[in-house]
């Protein structure tokens, strides 16, 4: 990528896309294209086709996405496929269409098998059962996949898919019942404190771990291929996390010290465990020449800073 490239970062609005546009503003990119939901719905095909037909960008960062956490994924599953077939399926094909040099489409770790050995190396794709709460999810993410791996062979493009693990960081969704686990604690934490409550709800039974990166570790790892690498050397997708996963319960026990919250952690089993495990395999990634540098309390805390400065009067 030059630095005057025409750049479109697809949701840059959201926790991944905004950190990808601090990333590429910090290494002076000075051509980013955006364009939010409400003047570009995305899973509208002609206007998709509009879009990239006047803006031609030359890469894109297609971090747009129906998004959320085990509630959500759990109770609007017919939503969750179909936004994200719709979105991708419009914006790689445009992609192609408009001979954009290099797309970079955004997985999930939650693509493999439910049961997969740990930790999770990119070739267990396809390998056994999902975990059935984002199973809907999951299999459009891997329709993704397949998408730029067929575009690729058949069409000639350079189309890259990252998986990455759990994400967090500065513009997360706090939102308790559709968001992810670590901004949901992070502020049921802080609530309970101010309103000095006895006891804080954790979901399930504490026991399922799960492996932590901060977005701007994420934003990083996806400038550093998309200037660097093709999809020949990358593989099909290559997975992107710290390789470091921690169970539920001790999760919330770091929320808990760094909001400074005294009372108890109550766990309530009836809601879902989701997946025992996904520690990722990122040694792909290490052998590329990247790895995470954030460590996870220090994330945490950064991201409780920001919290708290658009939350507390
Ligand atoms: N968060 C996580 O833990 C993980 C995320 N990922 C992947 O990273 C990517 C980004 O996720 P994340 O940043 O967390 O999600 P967010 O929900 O924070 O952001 C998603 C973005 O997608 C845009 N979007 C959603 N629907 C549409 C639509 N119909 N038309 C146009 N834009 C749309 C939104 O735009 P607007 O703001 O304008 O409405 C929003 O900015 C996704 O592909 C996700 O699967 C992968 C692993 C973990
Ligand atoms: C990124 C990933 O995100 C989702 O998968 P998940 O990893 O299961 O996501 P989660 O962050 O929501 O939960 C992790 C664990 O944490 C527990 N948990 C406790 N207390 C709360 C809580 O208050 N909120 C939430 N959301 N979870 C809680 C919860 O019960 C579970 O055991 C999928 O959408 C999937 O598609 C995907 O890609």
């Amino acid at each position: 990528m030059q630095k005057d490239s025409r750049i479109y970062i697809a949701g840059h609005r959201g926790l991944v896309g905004s950190a990808i546009r601090r990333r590429l503003e910090a290494s002076e990119y000075s051509n980013i294209i955006t364009c939010s939901s409400q003047e570009l719905d995305l899973r509208d095909q002609h206007a998709v086709n509009r879009f990239i037909n006047n803006q031609k960008p030359e890469y894109v960062f297609l971090a747009a996405a129906k998004v959320g956490g085990i509630g959500a994924n759990n109770t609007y599953p017919a939503t969750f496929m179909y936004d994200n077939l719709a979105i991708q399926t419009n914006v790689i094909n445009a992609g192609k269409e408009n001979n954009v040099k290099k797309l970079l489409f955004m997985g999930s770790s939650c693509i493999y098998p439910k049961f997969a050995q740990q930790p999770i190396k990119e070739e267990y794709l396809l390998t056994g059962l999902l975990e059935p709460t984002n199973e809907p999810y999951a299999i459009a993410k891997i329709s993704g996949i397949k998408m730029c791996e067929v575009y690729n062979r058949q069409y000639g493009t350079n189309f890259l898919a990252v998986m990455p693990t759990n994400l967090y960081g500065i513009n997360d969704n706090f939102d308790l019942s559709n968001s992810h686990v670590l901004p949901a604690l992070l502020r049921k934490f802080h609530e309970a404190k101010r309103a000095n409550l006895p006891f804080v709800e954790v979901w399930g039974t504490g026991k399922p771990r799960r492996e932590f990166l901060y977005v701007d570790d994420l934003a990083d790892a996806c400038v550093f291929l998309m200037e660097n690498f093709g999809w020949q050397e990358i593989g099909t997708h290559v997975n992107i996390g710290t390789g470091e996963d921690i169970t539920i319960a001790e999760l919330a026990n770091t929320v808990k010290n760094i909001v400074g919250y005294k009372g108890d952690i109550k766990f309530n089993s009836s809601m879902p465990d989701g997946t025992p495990r996904k520690q990722l395999d990122v040694s792909s990634i290490n052998r590329l020449g990247w790895k995470a540098t954030t460590p996870l309390e220090a994330g945490i805390r950064q991201t409780y800073e920001w919290f708290i400065s658009r939350n507390d009067d």
